[in-house]
């Protein structure tokens, strides 16, 4: 039995979405730079709006894509990303039509998608149907930001089993122990990395990173190293200015509310506004390169 086991663990390890995320940080590493993480809200403008959106962050240089499943009460996110989950509900946005872009996605680029959304959405779904539908659809992880480790057994079980990585958060405050726990949830294969949240508060641009950015991330990196697993840095991150600081000591740049914001102002022309992120996207691309 036991020999069974291990052959399928390791046929799964082969196979694994997953992988596909690891396999992009370590290309950006070989080119000696960070990756860039566009996120973006499924049904945001509109379905079509937001998938043309998804497909120009890639044709800018997207490394990863996090897309985010709209719901009522986003208690991590700012007013931007609020009112863009509030517009894809009343768009009729659910599950079903996530999964749908994702698939229209995957169908398009091989860039790893990152499906992103709370967890009673999840539940009321279906765990295991959840991710094996999140797997068909061309999914490689899942971040569910309100979930802790020590919450998430049942998801991580079927994450693995569907070869998707369980991505987790650490805020700034997180002592160094707890950082050690949470890293070694999410060590476990098939792994993704750890989202470093910048800052106390809620999703949405800022002007500047803050101060004390670089000491939480040696923290992070102290007891992620052994494992080597790549951290990225999200919250506030709006301009490339941003991204040069991060590429400097991390590993990956996610981009939300600035993004999701320009997807607004340019919701009446659509070629305006593919135009706009691809250009957009290129503009922080150019910055992950780290500086000798
Ligand atoms: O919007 P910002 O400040 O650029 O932060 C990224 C964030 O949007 C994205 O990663 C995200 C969207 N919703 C979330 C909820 C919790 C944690 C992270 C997120």
């Amino acid at each position: 039995m036991q020999q069974h086991k291990q052959s399928k663990t390791i046929e799964h390890h082969e196979a694994a979405p997953a992988q596909r995320i690891g396999h992009a940080f370590a290309q950006a590493s070989r080119e000696g730079r960070c990756v860039l993480i566009p996120y973006l809200m499924c049904g945001f403008p509109s379905v079509e709006q937001s998938l043309a959106a998804i497909l120009a962050a890639i044709e800018g240089g997207a490394d990863l894509i996090e897309l985010g499943l709209p719901f009522s009460d986003p208690l991590a996110d700012g007013a931007t990303i609020q009112h863009a989950s509030h517009q894809a509900l009343e768009h009729g946005i659910n599950i079903t039509a996530c999964l749908s872009i994702a698939r229209q996605v995957a169908a398009h680029s091989s860039v790893p998608l990152i499906l992103m959304g709370y967890y009673n959405p999840v539940l009321a779904y279906g765990v295991q149907r959840f991710c094996r539908e999140a797997a068909a659809a061309g999914a490689c992880g899942l971040i569910i930001p309100d979930l802790p480790p020590e919450e998430a057994g049942p998801l991580l079980e079927a994450a693995h089993e569907q070869g998707l990585a369980l991505i987790f958060l650490v805020p700034p405050t997180t002592p160094d122990e707890r950082i050690a726990s949470i890293v070694r949830v999410a060590a476990q294969e098939p792994r993704g990395f750890i989202y470093c949240v910048s800052l106390s508060g809620v999703t949405g641009a800022r002007d500047r990173l803050p101060p004390h950015l670089q000491s939480f991330i040696a923290r992070v990196r102290r007891q992620s190293a052994p494992y080597d697993l790549p951290l990225a840095v999200g919250f506030g991150v709006s301009r490339p200015e941003h991204v040069a600081e991060i590429a400097r000591y991390a590993d990956g740049a996610v981009v939300g509310s600035a993004l999701v914001h320009l997807l607004e102002r340019h919701a009446a022309d659509g070629e305006a506004q593919r135009a706009a992120v691809r250009d957009y996207i290129r503009s922080l691309r150019a910055c992950t390169v780290r500086q000798p």
